[in-house]
């Protein structure tokens, strides 16, 4: 199977620290993904390097994705917010000089605010829907470009249980529909190992690459002190 994400013997640094080193992973394309690890471990870092920010790299990273869709950790929307989810979701559409949606960028913005159940409230503010319906317009606003890797940075950590699960379930759904290869960063590890194929794991400047069937000892590995809500998410 290709991989989308293959490194050999990669590294990343920050002037005289090395964040990552040795790095060497092969992600499928088509799967869902688990990026864990302490805070600091090093996975914004190495998204980062993913999505062609200037970096000091060494090593390989070989990329195969044609289009990258990234949702960035929680932002906060003030009940003020001006656009409708509709509006929010075609916001970062590069169109060009043109002001105006053509119709396929129309039709690729009502596909993604489908794809993430927001059809029916597509024209709400988006500063007045719930903290679970502006995660899903923040998804929606990466697919619209139609991307086949998506990288999704702790979407699941301001949300309650019952909302964590059904954007889980939704970004799974698309996974398998669409054949999109995701990264999913979190600290929810007993969360995800329902829905993640595989993990990378970040450590101490080192990625190990595991597969769904050892993330059940993984998590309790590193759950075992604490239930996992009683796990802080900074
Ligand atoms: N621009 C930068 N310059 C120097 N050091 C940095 C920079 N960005 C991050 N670092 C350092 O690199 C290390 C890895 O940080 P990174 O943000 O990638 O970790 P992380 O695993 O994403 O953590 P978190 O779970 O808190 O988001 C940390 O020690 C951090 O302090």
């Amino acid at each position: 199977m290709m991989a989308i994400i293959q490194t050999r013997d990669f590294g990343i640094r920050y002037g005289e620290k090395a964040v990552l080193s040795h790095v060497n992973v092969d992600v499928p394309a088509g799967r869902f993904f688990a990026l864990l690890g302490e805070n600091g471990a090093g996975k914004t870092t190495f998204i980062k390097a993913l999505i062609g920010h200037n970096q000091q790299t060494n090593g390989l990273l070989t990329l195969n994705a044609k289009r990258i869709g990234f949702v960035p950790q929680f932002r906060d929307i003030t009940r003020d917010y001006p656009l409708s989810i509709a509006e929010f979701v075609g916001l970062n559409y590069n169109k060009g000089w043109r002001l105006w949606f053509s119709p396929v960028e129309k039709q690729q913005i009502a596909a993604a605010l489908q794809r993430m159940d927001l059809s029916d409230i597509a024209s709400k503010r988006l500063g007045l829907a719930s903290g679970g319906q502006q995660q899903r317009a923040f998804v929606a606003q990466a697919l619209v470009q139609q991307p086949d890797l998506l990288i999704l940075d702790e979407s699941t950590a301001s949300l309650d249980h019952e909302h964590k699960v059904a954007l889980l379930q939704n970004i799974k759904q698309l996974q398998k529909a669409q054949d999109l290869t995701v990264l999913f960063i979190t600290h929810e590890l007993k969360l995800v190992s329902q829905y993640a194929d595989g993990y990378l794991l970040f450590d101490n400047g080192h990625v190990t690459q595991g597969e769904a069937k050892d993330l059940g000892a993984l998590t309790t590995k590193m759950t075992a002190p604490y239930d996992e809500d009683e796990v802080r998410h900074v």
